[in-house]
């Protein structure tokens, strides 16, 4: 079994739940303010959302960070996750600094032809385009509990590869986190484990 997440005192988190609602309110605000967004990118009828303002902007990048710590500390029932897997590329941008936080390893799920070694590989179907992701074959042991991370949902095409990948190697999906999700692909219909979004819609 799990050991359960540190003492919240001791991981500098608020004294109660009420508390934190407030906190991540008002952190969500700051976190939707900062997205752009640029009409047919990478293909024509494709709204682009851009995040990466939020990473330019350390107030903004503590914020993200410490919004998704404050989401995994109230949730999963106390269960702490031993593996953050992020989606190459943006996923990398959050997973790291999130698994620190949490004293969770960091795994990277990675486009084809990346990763040395035997690999798991699943390919899938994306908002604008198809790819094939790839996971080390012993990068998850059996029975681990993990959360996937990314920074947009859209078709969820993605992240169902992400999660077969993790099932395949005996892991146990707590969950999905995106920083976005864009509602109207119904990506999280897809998914196998509870999905939480930072924001929701087109913003
Ligand atoms: O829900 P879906 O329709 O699958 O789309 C979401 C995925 O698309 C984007 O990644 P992309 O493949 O563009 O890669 P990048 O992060 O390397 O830019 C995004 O970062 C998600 O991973
Ligand atoms: N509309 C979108 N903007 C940014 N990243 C995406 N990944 C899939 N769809 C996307």
């Amino acid at each position: 079994m799990s050991p359960t997440l540190p003492d919240a005192s001791k991981v500098g988190l608020p004294a109660s739940d009420a508390t934190s609602a407030a906190e991540l309110a008002s952190l969500k605000v700051r976190l939707r303010g900062a997205l752009r967004q640029f009409p047919d990118f990478p293909s024509p009828g494709i709204l682009f959302e851009d995040i990466l303002p939020i990473f330019a902007d350390p107030s903004l990048h503590e914020a993200l960070i410490r919004s998704l710590e404050l989401h995994v500390i109230a949730n999963y029932g106390g269960q702490k996750p031993d593996v953050i897997v992020g989606l190459e590329a943006r996923g990398f941008l959050m997973g790291p600094s999130l698994a620190l936080r949490l004293g969770a390893s960091f795994v990277p799920v990675r486009k084809q032809g990346k990763l040395p070694g035997p690999c798991e590989t699943q390919g899938y179907e994306k908002e604008y385009g198809q790819d094939f992701f790839q996971m080390q074959s012993d990068s998850i042991k059996p029975g681990q509990k993990v959360l996937v991370i990314d920074d947009i949902i859209a078709t969820g095409g993605s992240a169902k590869a992400g999660g077969e990948l993790i099932q395949k190697m005996g892991g146990e999906l707590l969950g999905f986190l995106f920083l976005l999700e864009l509602e109207f692909l119904h990506g999280r219909d897809k998914l196998p484990a509870p999905v939480y979004t930072l924001l929701s819609g087109q913003a």
